[in-house]
């Protein structure tokens, strides 16, 4: 018996999430037929030699007419300019999906551009590593991850249902959010460790040549996890930056203040105010993990 949810499933942007996300769908069984698109010519070889999707295209006249379901996950600047691109060759029913990391610019780039007739269910799967294009995705990324759906109320809960249980066939767990309060929290669970990353990062290689070396040699623990993330896309990051503005401000705001804190209290040696601020810390990371194996 098959196991689709869909006839056919359109992902443009066929990098790391898109061509995850289409691995998934095909071990699940999940689309009648799945249509990669993509501009880079390379990957497009990349994604038809590795047979990824039933039919690779450049083409977004091609690839989108007559889909079911139509996701974007390329970077969200994308998003205005390809909505306007895609509005007219939608069919009547068809639901517009996308995985970006920011979604108040879904509602603010994306929804305008597209006609009456289609139904538009923003998603941000909780889940990724720092490297890009087709070759680095794989079937199993999304499982035991969050999935979040951001759609505008008044969506047609139809649809709503339907992108939920794609996420759930393909191991997510599923929860809705209002787009503005997802920026939010993934400004301080996401947006801000990317940016100390970077920081951090940014910050040795600017040491003078004799202490850099030493940084590359013994980078063996705490900074080598920040090297990891900070090897994240740029143009991915820049996008993110440049479109959860307030709320990585916001959050920026309230990190400097607690860095002077802890600055403050070296300097004058109040290691009661160290150790209480450790300890709680060190508390969170049992959540963390206790939540995760909940
Ligand atoms: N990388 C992560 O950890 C992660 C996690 C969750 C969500 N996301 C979101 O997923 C989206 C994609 O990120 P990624 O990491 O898969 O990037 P990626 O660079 O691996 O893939 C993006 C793909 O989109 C293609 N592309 C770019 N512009 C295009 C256009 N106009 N038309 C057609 N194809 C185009 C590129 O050629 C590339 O193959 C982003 O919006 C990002 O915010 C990323
Ligand atoms: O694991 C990583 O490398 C990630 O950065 C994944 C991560 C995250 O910050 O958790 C990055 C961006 C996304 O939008 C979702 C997930």
């Amino acid at each position: 018996m098959s196991n689709a949810l869909f006839r056919r499933v359109a992902i443009i942007g066929f990098g790391l999430i898109g061509s995850s996300l289409g691995r998934a769908i095909k071990q699940h069984g999940l689309a009648g037929t799945l249509v990669a698109i993509d501009r880079d010519a390379p990957s497009r070889d990349e994604i038809a030699l590795l047979k990824l999707a039933d039919e690779v295209t450049g083409d977004l006249a091609a690839g989108v007419a007559d889909a079911d379901l139509v996701v974007l996950a390329t970077p969200v600047s994308t998003y205005a300019e390809l909505g306007r691109a895609i509005a007219p060759l939608l069919k009547p029913g068809c639901i517009v999906s996308d995985v970006g990391s920011v979604k108040q610019l879904v509602l603010e780039d994306l929804a305008p551009a597209l006609p009456p007739h289609v139904h538009l269910v923003p998603g941000h799967p909780i889940a990724g590593t720092e490297r890009s294009g087709p070759g680095a995705g794989f079937a199993s990324l999304f499982e035991g991850r969050w999935c979040i759906l951001t759609p505008a109320p008044g969506t047609d809960r139809a649809a709503v249902a339907a992108v939920n249980a794609l996420w759930h066939a393909i191991g997510s767990d599923v929860v809705e959010m209002d787009a503005e309060h997802h920026d939010k929290v993934l400004a301080i669970t996401s947006h801000l460790p990317h940016l100390i990353a970077y920081t951090i990062v940014g910050t040795a290689v600017d040491l003078e040549e004799d202490i850099k070396s030493e940084v590359v040699k013994f980078s063996a623990s705490g900074f080598r996890d920040f090297t990891r993330i900070a090897a994240s896309d740029p143009t991915m990051w820049r996008d993110i930056f440049l479109n959860n503005r307030e709320a990585v401000l916001e959050m920026l705001q309230r990190l400097t203040e607690d860095l002077f804190a802890l600055q403050r209290a070296i300097r004058w040696g109040e290691g009661d105010f160290l150790f209480e601020r450790f300890t709680r810390a060190r508390a969170i990371r049992r959540s963390v993990i206790e939540a995760k194996q909940a």
